[in-house]
């Protein structure tokens, strides 16, 4: 079994060896001539898969991507070749949500806000947008959730429509995957009219895929009045609109899913994936791969309460990191060394909270507690 991966998937020799000879590739270079003799096939986003890439190929069985996002897979196209496809749905989810949290706390910081007083605007209530409206939840700030396919299916889904939220809403979160056609199309859902009907100091947070914004529209609007502004993804990357970096309060390279948990769930995902398909029982699981975390315990009194959660996550996490990698970095290195040498980040679950009155709602967070 030939199984080629992109280079920078964690743990892919760990898990796939036990299946067959692992080769790993540039996923910004690969051609279809070095993918001929493979049997699997293992991606993340910055490749893009359809007739083009896979023309040598006659033997391939399965097509899989370590990430959330599906914008870079032709589906159909694998679907008429009979070739099986999977992405890692919700992998990554978790990291991103320790990523809005981050840049939350850095903008209240910032511009002395109190966040319990703000309106938090969640557009794409999926995986992530979720689970940061219950993260949002334990922490006692108001939420709007609008996602008009959810409200379609769920009678009781508490959808605010697209057009009411961005009137209402103190912060914006974009959750939703990258859909350039259809009923619900999501590419520039923000552009010159809908940048234009957010309150003035409405703040923005992109952490979904950059084409979500309207980057030119963007700009624009920043120049002639700034809001907050928090971008993760950005349009064209990794040649990004550089004038925009002045314009944002946290600007980032594409890192918000790049927790080691994350990134490595969505390799575990896809392994299992494959020994499903090729009827092999899974021998390896993650929790025996992932390295000890700096930090492993720490002891919480009862009189911890909400204003203590942002110091313990600061501890594991800080945007402003990233932040800082991105303006020092960008122009030497590029975008996507920025990626490839992503420092270790942890979640939360790495560290266990420990003590007898551990408040349930950390659990809400994503932290782990044990009495
Ligand atoms: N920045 C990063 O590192 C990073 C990491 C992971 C995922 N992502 C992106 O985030 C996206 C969301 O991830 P997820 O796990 O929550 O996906 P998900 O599929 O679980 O949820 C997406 C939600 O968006 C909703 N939606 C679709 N179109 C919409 C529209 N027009 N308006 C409002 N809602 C709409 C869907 O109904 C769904 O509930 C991914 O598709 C990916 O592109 C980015
Ligand atoms: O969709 C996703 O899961 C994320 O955008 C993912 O974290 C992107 O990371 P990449 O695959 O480009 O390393």
């Amino acid at each position: 079994m030939q199984i080629y991966a992109d280079e920078n998937m964690p743990l892919v020799h760990e898990f796939f060896s036990q299946l067959g000879e692992v080769t790993t590739f540039d996923g910004r270079k690969v051609t279809a001539a070095q993918l001929s003799q493979a049997d699997i096939l293992l991606v993340r986003s910055v490749t893009p898969v359809g007739p083009m890439l896979l023309a040598d190929n006659q033997q391939l069985r399965f097509v899989g991507t370590a990430t959330i996002g599906t914008d870079h897979i032709d589906q159909a196209y694998l679907q008429r070749q009979n070739i099986a496809f999977s992405a890692a749905p919700g992998c990554n989810a978790q990291s991103v949500v320790e990523y809005v949290l981050s840049s939350m706390w850095c903008l209240a910081e910032r511009y002395q806000w109190q966040l319990t007083d703000k309106t938090v605007g969640i557009v794409g209530v999926g995986n992530i947008g979720g689970r940061l409206a219950r993260a949002l939840n334990a922490l006692g700030i108001p939420v709007l959730l609008c996602d008009p396919i959810r409200a379609a299916q769920e009678p009781d889904f508490p959808h605010t429509d697209f057009t009411t939220l961005c009137q209402q809403a103190d912060i914006v979160s974009l959750h939703t995957p990258m859909q350039k056609q259809g009923p619900n199309a999501t590419w520039h859902l923000f552009n010159d009219a809908t940048l234009a009907s957010l309150k003035p100091q409405c703040a923005l947070i992109n952490a979904s895929r950059g084409g979500v914004i309207d980057n030119q529209a963007l700009l624009a609007a920043q120049q002639q009045h700034r809001r907050p502004l928090v971008l993760d993804v950005w349009e064209q990357e990794p040649d990004i609109l550089q004038a925009l970096l002045p314009y944002c309060d946290i600007a980032t390279a594409h890192i918000a899913g790049h927790s080691v948990e994350g990134k490595a769930r969505g390799t575990e995902m896809l392994y299992q994936r494959c020994c499903e398909l090729l009827g092999v029982t899974p021998e390896i699981a993650l929790a025996a791969l992932l390295p000890r975390p700096a930090v492993e315990k720490l002891q919480i009194s009862a009189n911890f309460g909400l204003p203590d959660v942002q110091s313990v996550a600061r501890m594991l996490y800080d945007v402003r990191r990233d932040d800082a990698l991105l303006r020092q970095h960008l122009q030497q290195h590029g975008f996507d060394w920025l990626r490839k040498s992503y420092p270790a980040r942890r979640e939360y679950s790495a560290l266990q909270l420990v003590g007898q009155a551990v408040p349930a709602w950390l659990g809400q967070l994503g932290f782990n507690s044990q009495i």
